[in-house]
């Protein structure tokens, strides 16, 4: 039976080797879920199985029992332990394959708590047999311990409450305290050891040693970091997700507040936009009757002059109320300003569509529009100058009869100037006052 001869002797005759460590010391040797045997130094044992070519049993138990297989004989070697002149006594240990810090762990509660006092008479959690239990009681005599048979249940013992503080290996209860639903709940205060972790024989086994010395030199140096950094670095401190999920996250609200900031923008360039075509309006249209105002005629007007060539015609029409004065002086002002408001919308409706009607001055209107014949044009000023005159403006039960005297010009000469046309329109306007008013007279320029 294979336990019942040396270690030496059943290793090399065998070509089979039992490793023993703990079944709860995540990330260095642990059971998983599915009862296999996992962890750094598991995987640093069976590379050496491959590079070595021989069969490794893995006996994980409980920390004491596999200090005691391997003291017994039943193991052939500890997986990896630390160092210390006690188990100097019944251990002959080989170089060491990775090294661990020693911390005190904090509960949220003890934060802020004085740690060199609390480490003269505090309470800690511990496992039993472990290097941190013989350190601490060592270094701090005075401090009460409450032993663990390992650390998943120590681990779980500080979840649920049980004690505020405890001892583990840095990696050790990283490993847990990132896996668990609680990783901010302990926090390391004070490092105490940093130490190697080496694998062990039985006291004595020397041949054992220099034979499993000698097939760890085997490992490459490569693939030995390439363990470590499995089983030590971001994916065992932290969920291997973690990266992935922060910087996903990063970049939805970077995207979220991009989509955002332009959804602003837009809405806010459409509002500046149908505010400017208010103010455009507002700044063209002239506020007491809603038509053109003359700045903006006078504009108009002249880019119109601009596109005159021999084929197009431009008619000009220029009135102005007469006698308006007496008006304002009889019936006032409120009066005067309705009666201008009702011959702006009696004329609007005598016009063409594409008409420019604006009012100029006081109580002077004026209208282009291109591309009428003669007849047309003549015929035009007519019906707006006849129109007003049998038009009724009844405001306060008074009805107002008032008519205007109109000067039309008429010109198909490319190059005309705008300024030129008025003051022929104006001069024809003034003519027909002269002639007796409630007139028009038209030319052909
Ligand atoms: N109610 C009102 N009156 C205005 C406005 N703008 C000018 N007026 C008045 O219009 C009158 C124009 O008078 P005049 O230029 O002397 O000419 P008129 O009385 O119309 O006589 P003729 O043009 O010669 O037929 C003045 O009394 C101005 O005060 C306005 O916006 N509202």
């Amino acid at each position: 039976n294979e336990f019942n001869r040396t270690p030496e002797a059943r290793s090399m005759e065998s070509n089979t080797l039992i490793v023993a460590n703990s079944k709860a010391w995540k990330p260095f040797s642990y059971i998983d879920d599915s009862g296999d045997p996992q962890g750094l130094l598991v995987d640093i044992w069976k590379e050496y199985a491959r590079v070595n070519d021989v069969d490794i049993i893995f006996m994980l138990t409980d920390w004491n029992e596999s200090v005691q297989l391997v003291r017994s004989g039943r193991a052939d070697v500890h997986a990896g332990l630390l160092w210390s002149d006690t188990r100097e006594l019944f251990f002959d240990y080989l170089d060491g394959v990775v090294e661990i810090d020693t911390q005190l762990f904090f509960s949220a509660d003890y934060l802020g708590t004085d740690v060199d006092h609390f480490l003269q008479s505090g309470e800690l959690g511990v496992v039993a047999g472990g290097y941190e239990e013989s350190y601490i009681r060592e270094n701090y005599p005075n401090v009460k311990l409450i032993s663990y048979s390992n650390n998943e249940v120590m681990l779980s013992g500080a979840f649920s409450g049980e004690i505020n503080a405890f001892v583990a290996d840095f990696q050790v209860a990283n490993f847990y305290l990132y896996t668990s639903s609680q990783p901010s709940s302990f926090s390391p205060v004070k490092h105490l050891y940093s130490a190697q972790i080496r694998p062990a024989v039985k006291e004595g086994a020397h041949k054992l040693r220099i034979q499993l010395e000698t097939g760890m030199n085997n490992i490459s140096k490569v693939d030995l970091q390439r363990i470590q950094r499995k089983w030590l670095h971001v994916e065992t401190v932290y969920p291997k997700y973690l990266f992935q999920f922060v910087f996903s996250l990063l970049l939805g609200f970077s995207l979220l507040y991009i989509l955002q900031l332009r959804k602003t923008v837009s809405s806010r360039t459409a509002e500046l936009r149908q505010l400017n075509l208010e103010l455009q309006h507002l700044a063209s249209v002239d506020s007491l009757t809603g038509i053109y105002n003359r700045r903006y005629f006078i504009k108009s007007l002249k880019e119109a002059c601009l596109t005159m060539n021999e084929e197009t015609s431009l008619t000009l029409l220029l009135f102005d109320i007469d006698k308006f004065k007496a008006i304002n002086d009889n019936f006032g002002h409120v009066v005067g300003d309705y009666i201008i408001k009702e011959i702006a919308k009696v004329v609007a409706e005598e016009i063409p569509s594409d008409a420019v009607f604006a009012r100029i001055g006081g109580e002077e209107f004026c209208i282009y529009l291109h591309n009428l014949t003669v007849k047309q044009a003549n015929a035009l000023s007519k019906k707006v100058q006849a129109c007003v005159s049998a038009a009724q403006f009844e405001k306060d039960q008074v009805c107002h009869h008032v008519s205007v005297s109109l000067g039309s010009v008429y010109c198909t000469t490319a190059m005309v100037d705008h300024q030129y046309l008025i003051n022929q329109a104006d001069h024809l306007m003034y003519i027909a006052k002269s002639l007796g008013r409630d007139g028009y007279q038209f030319k052909t320029l």
